[in-house]
């Protein structure tokens, strides 16, 4: 059983190597007699067995144990011996890679990741709704107390993409089995892959929703080490004001404009280059009234005068303004303050690619 644990996290994980009770001799079943739920009882987590009908005396208890795999032999070892009429081979799931990620990847790719993370790192603000969200994914006050508004803020919105994937899952996994199986039997049941599938997607439901909560606790002891209160870790990602997005790009030391100068430099006639400067610094943005739409005229402008210089075999001003062409069209600039790198690649990485690592029963 699992014990409340105040810097711990609401959802529960044993390990039976190190703690153990009679519940983990409980074996799976495709058509199991009992669930496991985990319950809070006078502030302590238990993970509690309850039947799911009426159970016969003598009856061995069972649970669908749940739990997905993504390697095949890890599947196909897996044997099993449930017994019973709808059993589906293998005490596990396999999720296949394509099925496993096709919504992640379709939905909620590095821009959609970081539009997330931006705009709670901008609101760093918690509404009573994103509590219950949360809540209702079984993140409660144990795991998220003490942690920041903006990491709070960003875990609702991927809880809510989770619970947005859950919706999509069944079907892609579905797709994925009755592919993968067509290869190998004639004979499948559509209504059992149907419900196949729903168990997988469940069951990646609930991985997704560990590894979140898993995440968090790491990423509160990073910043416990790094800030004492985990409170004070700042926002890790700043939206850049029209201003100092001049700057990043136009003017400063080491801006786009600046290290694409010293990059050209030593392919063009000092002429060339003077005359490009000067035209370079006629186009400053800063004194408009409208920044950033300045801002983007200079660089289309710029853009094009990269383009029409005459290319070399070492020197791609064609590359260069390619690159330039999607600075102008970058809608939003933002800074990753520099301390907290760490943490948020806890955040990016742990979460999402660390999805492998199942509970086993
Ligand atoms: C939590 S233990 C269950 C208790 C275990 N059978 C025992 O006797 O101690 C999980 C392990 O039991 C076995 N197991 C559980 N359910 C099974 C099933 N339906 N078919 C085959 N093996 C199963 C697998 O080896 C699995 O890794």
């Amino acid at each position: 059983m699992g014990f409340g644990d105040a810097d711990g996290y609401d959802l529960v994980v044993v390990d039976a190597m190190h703690k153990a009770n009679y519940a983990s001799r409980i074996c799976h079943s495709c058509r199991p007699n009992c669930e496991a739920k985990v319950t809070a009882v006078d502030g302590q987590y238990q993970i509690g067995i309850y039947a799911v009908r009426p159970i016969e005396y003598g009856e061995e208890i069972a649970f669908d144990y749940n739990s997905v795999t993504e390697s095949k032999e890890e599947y196909e070892a897996s044997v099993c011996l449930c017994g019973s009429q709808v059993c589906r081979g293998s005490y596990l799931n396999l999720t296949g890679e394509g099925a496993f990620q096709k919504v992640l990847k379709d939905w909620h790719g590095i821009l959609d990741r970081h539009h997330l993370l931006l705009g709670a790192c901008k609101l760093n603000f918690v509404s009573e709704e994103d509590y219950i969200d949360l809540g209702r994914a079984g993140l409660g006050s144990c795991l998220l107390g003490g942690l920041p508004g903006w990491l709070i803020a960003y875990s609702t919105r991927l809880v809510r993409f989770i619970n947005f994937e859950r919706t999509k899952l069944p079907e892609e996994i579905l797709r994925h089995n009755l592919e993968e199986k067509g290869k190998h039997f004639a004979d499948i049941s559509i209504e059992v892959e149907k419900s196949d599938a729903e168990v997988q997607a469940e069951g990646v439901y609930n991985q997704r929703l560990q590894n979140l909560a898993l995440t968090l606790d790491k990423v509160r002891y990073v910043m416990r080490c790094v800030f004492g209160d985990p409170k004070k870790a700042p926002p890790p990602l700043e939206r850049l004001s029209p201003e100092a997005a001049v700057s990043f790009l136009w003017k400063a030391e080491g801006s786009l404009v600046d290290e694409l100068i010293q990059c050209m430099a030593p392919h063009m006639d000092d002429s060339m280059l003077n005359d490009l400067k000067s035209k370079i610094r006629a186009h400053d943005p800063s004194g408009s009234d409208d920044i950033q739409k300045e801002l983007r005229r200079s660089l289309i402008w710029l853009r094009d005068e990269v383009r029409n210089l005459p290319c070399t075999y070492k020197c791609r001003h064609d590359a260069a303004a390619d690159l330039i062409h999607i600075y102008a069209h970058t809608k939003c600039f933002f800074r990753v303050k520099v301390g907290l790198i760490i943490i948020l690649f806890f955040l990016l990485l742990l979460f999402w690619f660390g999805n492998s690592s199942n509970l086993k029963l």
